[in-house]
């Protein structure tokens, strides 16, 4: 009885302890709010019409410091998350950000618009790669988020086509760990007979599907979220999507993280009418071209060897444009204004057939 009695004193006292403290946050947060809020002042001020409110290369700068200082216990990422959060909501009061993304709601192109921006942005679903690109092009949106590689959703190579059109520039990245879940509006995994998702995911969960569900119907639809749509509304039926999806259509999880490879992530690109000023810890995406001869691609690569630039990511697409045979969408580090990079930029442009900057912009911190 006295054992408890103590505890109880101990519990009560880091309670209280607790609570200053988050009066104290909440104090700092508001003048956190307020400081933000001059920014954008003095913004309007300088800048008039013209004015940025959202700064990118700020955001990450602002995002490696708090990591870099952290002292723990919390781990660097969930720091960073958080910071994420407070960011999205100071740069709200100003003006909340418009993102348009691979819709319908609760596909994993939306959560990861959300992971980049912070939950204060407001999301909107558009069909089409194709529309997300015109809204951006039109004003009506800030930016977009597309899928780009190892995509559950969208179309890569789609992706890529519209850039070779489009004056708009990649400001930003996010790698989004993808889970796939078996949601339903049925509680038990007996009653599954249909089981519908996009192809791409119902191939990343085929071994748990063959072993848990060896003799349900598996049908391939245009996003996940479409999936859980379409399996809210059916008896039997069930669908493999993340998260959100279920939330959003009210499904229950039957099965959680199906996914055969655990590692399973995807990368997006953040579209918009320019890219992000240097921050130190850049990537540029290129779009280049060359002539279909041997040893045509090694000569078209060969500046960026030359000036001592590491490349992160190439593929190859066959131009439908007639004009050049194959188009390369290639990766490097550094930002376009880095001087090595400026360099290599420089003799790339006299090398290639096509060559156009998709973009410098931040390596994702999160
Ligand atoms: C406050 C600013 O504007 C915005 C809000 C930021 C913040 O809350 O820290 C950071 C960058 C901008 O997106 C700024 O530029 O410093």
């Amino acid at each position: 009885m006295a054992d408890h009695a103590h505890d109880q004193d101990g519990l009560d006292r880091v309670r209280g302890r607790i609570d200053a403290i988050d009066q104290e946050l909440l104090d700092l947060i508001s003048e956190r709010a307020r400081c933000a809020q001059r920014v954008a002042q003095i913004k309007t001020e300088t800048d008039g019409r013209a004015v940025q409110f959202y700064r990118p290369e700020r955001e990450v700068a602002i995002l490696r410091r708090v990591k870099g200082a952290n002292p723990g216990p919390l781990d660097g990422e969930e720091v960073a998350r958080l910071f994420r959060e407070i960011m999205s909501a100071c740069l709200a009061l100003e003006r909340p950000l418009q993102a348009a993304f691979l819709g319908p709601e609760g596909t994993f192109t939306q959560a990861a618009a959300i992971k980049h921006f912070g939950h204060s942005v407001v999301t909107r679903a558009m069909a089409t790669i194709d529309e997300i690109f015109r809204e951006v092009e039109a004003g009506s949106c800030d930016f977009g988020v597309v899928p780009v590689e190892n995509s559950t959703e969208g179309v890569v190579s789609h992706t890529l086509d519209l850039f070779m059109a489009s004056p708009l520039a990649i400001t930003g990245e996010v790698s989004l760990r993808i889970h796939h879940h078996l949601m339903s509006a049925e509680t038990e995994l007996g009653a599954i007979r249909t089981v519908y998702s996009h192809q791409q995911s119902l191939a990343q969960c085929r071994e748990w599907l063959d072993r848990y569900l060896p003799h349900a119907e598996r049908v391939a639809v245009g996003s996940n979220a479409d999936a859980a749509r379409t399996a809210a509304k059916e008896s039997g039926a069930a669908a493999v999507a993340g998260y959100q999806a279920a939330e959003i259509y009210g499904l229950e999880l039957l099965a959680e993280r199906i996914e055969d490879e655990p590692g399973n992530t995807t990368r997006f690109l953040v579209i918009g009418k320019q890219d992000a000023p240097p921050s130190g810890q850049d990537k540029t995406s290129l779009l280049l071209s060359c002539r279909n001869e041997a040893g045509g691609l090694h000569a078209l690569l060969m500046p960026l060897a030359a000036h001592g630039i590491s490349m992160t990511r190439i593929e190859s697409r066959p131009s439908r444009r007639g004009i050049w045979d194959y188009v390369f969408f290639v990766d490097i580090m550094g930002h376009r204004d880095d001087l090595p990079v400026a360099a290599a930029l420089e003799h790339l442009e006299r090398q290639a057939l096509l060559f156009k900057v998709l973009g410098s912009y931040p390596v994702a911190v999160l």
